[in-house]
């Protein structure tokens, strides 16, 4: 798993409240930590605490919302995009990338009035992502969010996926951070996935890996189960549901860059629907809720605690 690391300086622990949000992207849910210059000490054994689903507010993750200038590892992207999500997973561990989380970034950003109208950057640590955020439905819900996440890479080499006593081959293939793609003849043939599956060769994943079960559903329509790197297995990942389109379209023998015309595919996670594509560029680009619930403040003893 990537190096967890807290917020490079040492700030005093909060006296005041500290504001957070709750939310979800197709299920897979985050703690929302809004601190625009950088003070919170958000020390992975936090992470964890606040992402706990019994002592804590409870999440997949956490989306902490740091000005990219006042953060270390976003300050070069400062001048394309003004926010940083620095993204944690349940554990505490940091993540280069998070799809769903992206999404429900710029709904937060939008909704507190720090992005104004049109298309929004956020920096992350895969670079910087540009989200579009569709109107309003005509009964109120809040319209999709559409984000271009970069360019799927397949390392290629063979991996193997394990679980609940059998094995599949699988693909590579990084959407920034890293998956392995595991087509199945049953999503329940992944057992329980309460423990990672094991990868092969493990040394090619120093950090770990996310690992997702596909099925098919219909023409360019795939169903998966994800066991995430740091959170378990989640409702849904995002950068996962792009890795699985990817793998899906070579494996249907598509490659936009060859066939010179974009392609979709309509991917079922467990808890909701995404549709993504990729284009001619090689651009991934996926559409899909991000929903904001809830906020509150958090004990700052209990945050000491
Ligand atoms: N759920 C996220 C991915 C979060 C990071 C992942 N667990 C990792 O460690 O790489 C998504 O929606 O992409």
């Amino acid at each position: 798993m990537t190096e967890a690391r807290s917020n490079a300086r040492s700030e005093p622990a909060p006296t005041e409240p500290v504001a957070f949000l709750k939310g979800h992207g197709t299920e897979n849910d985050f703690v929302i930590v809004p601190d625009p210059d950088g003070l919170l000490d958000l020390s992975p054994a936090v992470v964890a605490r606040l992402c706990d689903r019994r002592a804590g507010i409870g999440g997949d993750g956490l989306l902490r919302v740091v000005r990219s200038a006042a953060h270390p590892e976003a300050a070069a992207q400062a001048a394309e995009a003004e926010w940083f999500m620095d993204y944690r997973n349940g554990d505490g561990s940091v993540a280069e990338m998070c799809g769903n989380g992206v999404r429900v970034f710029a709904r937060y950003l939008r909704r507190a009035g720090l992005a104004g109208a049109g298309d929004l950057a956020v920096a992350t640590r895969a670079g910087v992502r540009r989200v579009h955020i569709a109107k309003d439905t005509e009964d109120g819900a809040p319209g999709d969010v559409t984000v271009r996440m970069g360019r799927a890479v397949l390392p290629g080499g063979e991996v193997t996926v394990g679980a609940a006593g059998r094995s599949w081959p699988a693909l590579h293939v990084s959407m920034g951070n890293p998956h392995v793609v595991a087509f199945v003849d049953d999503l329940d043939e992944a057992g329980d996935l309460l423990r990672a599956p094991a990868v092969t060769p493990a040394a090619a994943y120093p950090t770990g890996t996310n690992v997702e079960f596909v099925v098919d559903r219909g023409p360019r329509h795939v169903a998966l189960r994800v066991h995430e790197r740091g959170s378990g297995e989640t409702r849904s990942c995002g950068t996962g549901a792009c890795a699985v389109m990817v793998a899906a379209a070579r494996r249907d023998g598509l490659d936009p860059a060859v066939t010179g015309r974009p392609v979709t595919y309509t991917v079922d996670v467990p808890g909701g629907r995404l549709v993504i594509s990729e284009g001619t560029d090689g651009e991934v680009e996926m559409t899909g809720p991000a929903v904001i619930l809830a906020e509150g403040f958090i004990d700052p003893a209990w945050l000491a605690g």
